[in-house]
């Protein structure tokens, strides 16, 4: 398998993928035809922020199981797309926090002593002292636009250095910020009193120009900084801001556009300070994302869970080991249940008794719809089933009793259409050896595997070596049958284990007699 890495990354991580077995094919700065080449075939692919990930890539990408993140923003990724393609977009989401506030704090601090400025003078040897009167950070007031992971680590610092912190954030306690030491207020009360202003938002359309000209004009007198993605700060406004002197300066280390183009108009200002997104750009950082994302990419490639997958439902690491036969007899209870149902499915239900009902199971559930739908969709997996039944109108619900009756943990997977359902059960004996134990309230004790045949047929004599003699005569030989009745002499279902796929002149034969009331093929390869 093959892992593309369009972006540098640690050392570290490319080892990682490589000691796992995995082809690591390196192409910084591709773009357009020469990225979807080289993406064509690969099962991973890892980037930073200078990867456009558009859907052509995942039109072109036939073979991609995850886009790994080395780094926390995913403003460059269509995850949209990628959902629907079926692929899992996964950041780091934790490595490089501490680097990205270390350098929000020397920005902010760069910023108000104006460094930059005054040591492009010295080494021009310009003795500037008298030029240069800064303005501490000590008892002045912070505003942080989004507290989350590099928004917290910021306020921790800039609170131990005797800042007042005000912060905005609707999506955050109270509580929360109180613990910071920060006041949660509305933008405006933020704006109004910050001397200092520092976003840590992503790039959302919510987010995009956040901070324009009227934002800025409350700022007054202080200085912004961003080191969170170009865009949340308006840079025509921000630059008007500190060159008509209604800001006293900015410090910047991301753009709307990156590479800068010549003409961004805060190259022009002397008090706008600049780094090109050297936020995450520490050693520490950069081997921290570079493990993690190959880690993940690593997971997704073994089909084990993805920490940080930001499209799939996942498992907590510690829970995987007890999780995961189930999420194979989930899908092939899905898919049993699917092939025994001739109409429109409407509804799902995924049904956990017992000890399973302990454990968090929505890649179980994920992996059942993906299941049901897989006979009937191209390319379906557990990130785009449940968008695939969304799309379809088809609800899906999960329900959980601990109290188990026969077994100690039960799975179950109805299908329903407008006038008919089926139930399919499974449990794992001996905790990994799968078996179907009810279908639709039949009490059968099926191995799940290969091609099988589920028969209703009235329950009278004769008829389990009629089929025997009519598959006989078909050249399809049974490995395995179990069969399960209501009432001696009522309705029985008789599930067989076949070596090959029940042909259509078999099932004919089959249907022909009159004791058989239904017959189904089902497959369950692929
Ligand atoms: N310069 C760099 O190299 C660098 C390094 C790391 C992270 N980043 C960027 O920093 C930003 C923050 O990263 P993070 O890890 O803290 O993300 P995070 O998801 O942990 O936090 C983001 C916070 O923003 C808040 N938020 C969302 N919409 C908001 C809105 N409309 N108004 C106010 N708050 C809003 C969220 O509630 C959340 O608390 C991201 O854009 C990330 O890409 C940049
Ligand atoms: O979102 C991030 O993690 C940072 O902006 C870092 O981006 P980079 O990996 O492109 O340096």
């Amino acid at each position: 398998m093959k892992v593309l890495v369009t972006d540098p990354i640690a050392d570290a991580g490319l080892d990682r993928l490589r000691e796992s077995g995995y082809e690591v094919e390196t192409a910084y700065d591709v773009e357009g035809d020469a990225l979807l080449n080289a993406v064509a075939d690969a099962n991973g692919l890892i980037v930073r922020s200078g990867t456009d990930v558009n859907r052509d890539v995942f039109e072109a990408a036939s073979e991609l199981v995850i886009v790994g993140r080395a780094g926390i923003g995913v403003d460059n990724i269509d995850i949209e797309a990628a959902t629907e393609h079926g692929v899992i977009v996964a950041n780091a989401p934790e490595g490089n926090v501490r680097a990205a506030a270390e350098h929000t704090v020397a920005m902010a601090f760069a910023a108000a002593r104006s460094i930059p400025q005054a040591h492009v003078r010295l080494k021009n040897g310009e003795w500037a002292k008298g030029d240069y009167l800064g303005t501490e950070l000590n008892k002045k007031t912070l505003g942080i636009v989004g507290l989350g992971r590099v928004g917290q680590e910021v306020a921790k610092k800039l609170d131990s250095l005797g800042m007042e912190l005000v912060a905005y954030d609707p999506y955050i306690s109270e509580d929360l910020a109180r613990q910071l030491g920060a006041e949660l207020v509305e933008l405006d009360d933020c704006l109004d009193r910050a001397d200092f202003l520092t976003v840590h938002t992503p790039l959302t359309p919510e987010t995009e120009s956040l901070i324009s000209d009227e934002e800025l004009a409350q700022i007054e007198g202080g200085y912004v900084v961003n080191c969170a993605r170009g865009g949340v700060v308006d840079e025509d406004a921000l630059a008007r801001a500190v060159d008509d002197g209604i800001l006293a300066g900015a410090a910047i280390d991301v753009f709307a556009e990156e590479p800068i183009p010549e003409d961004n108009p805060l190259l022009d200002v002397d008090d706008v300070i600049v780094t090109p997104h050297l936020g995450a750009s520490t050693e520490a950082a950069q081997e921290n994302v570079a493990t993690s994302t190959a880690d993940q990419v690593v997971a997704a490639l073994k089909e084990e869970p993805v920490i940080n997958a930001l499209n799939a439902p996942s498992v907590e690491e510690s829970a995987f080991p007890r999780v995961r036969p189930y999420i194979e007899l989930a899908e092939t209870a899905g898919k049993i249940a699917t092939q025994l149902l001739d109409e429109r499915i409407e509804r799902i239900e995924v049904n956990y008794e017992g000890d399973i009902a302990e454990e968090e199971v929505d890649l179980v559930t994920a992996s059942a719809q993906k299941g049901v739908f897989q006979p009937l969709e191209w390319q379906v997996n557990a990130v785009n089933a449940p968008q695939i039944a969304e799309e379809r109108g088809v609800e899906v619900t999960e329900s959980k009793t601990r109290q188990a009756a026969d077994f100690q943990s039960l799975i179950g997977v109805t299908v329903e259409s407008a006038d008919e359902q089926i139930t399919v059960e499974g449990t794992l004996f001996a905790g990994d050896d799968p078996r179907i134990v009810r279908i639709d309230g039949y009490r059968v004790d099926a191995i799940p595997h290969g091609h099988m045949l589920a028969a209703r047929n009235h329950d009278k004599p004769g008829v389990i070596g009629f089929v025997g003699t009519v598959l006989g005569e078909h050249d399809i030989n049974i490995a395995g049958m179990f069969n399960a009745r209501e009432t001696d002499g009522g309705e029985a279902l008789s599930v067989y284990n076949l070596d090959d796929e029940l042909t259509d002149a078999a099932k004919r034969a089959l249907e022909a007699d009159e004791r058989m009331i239904e017959v189904r093929s089902i497959g369950l390869n692929g």
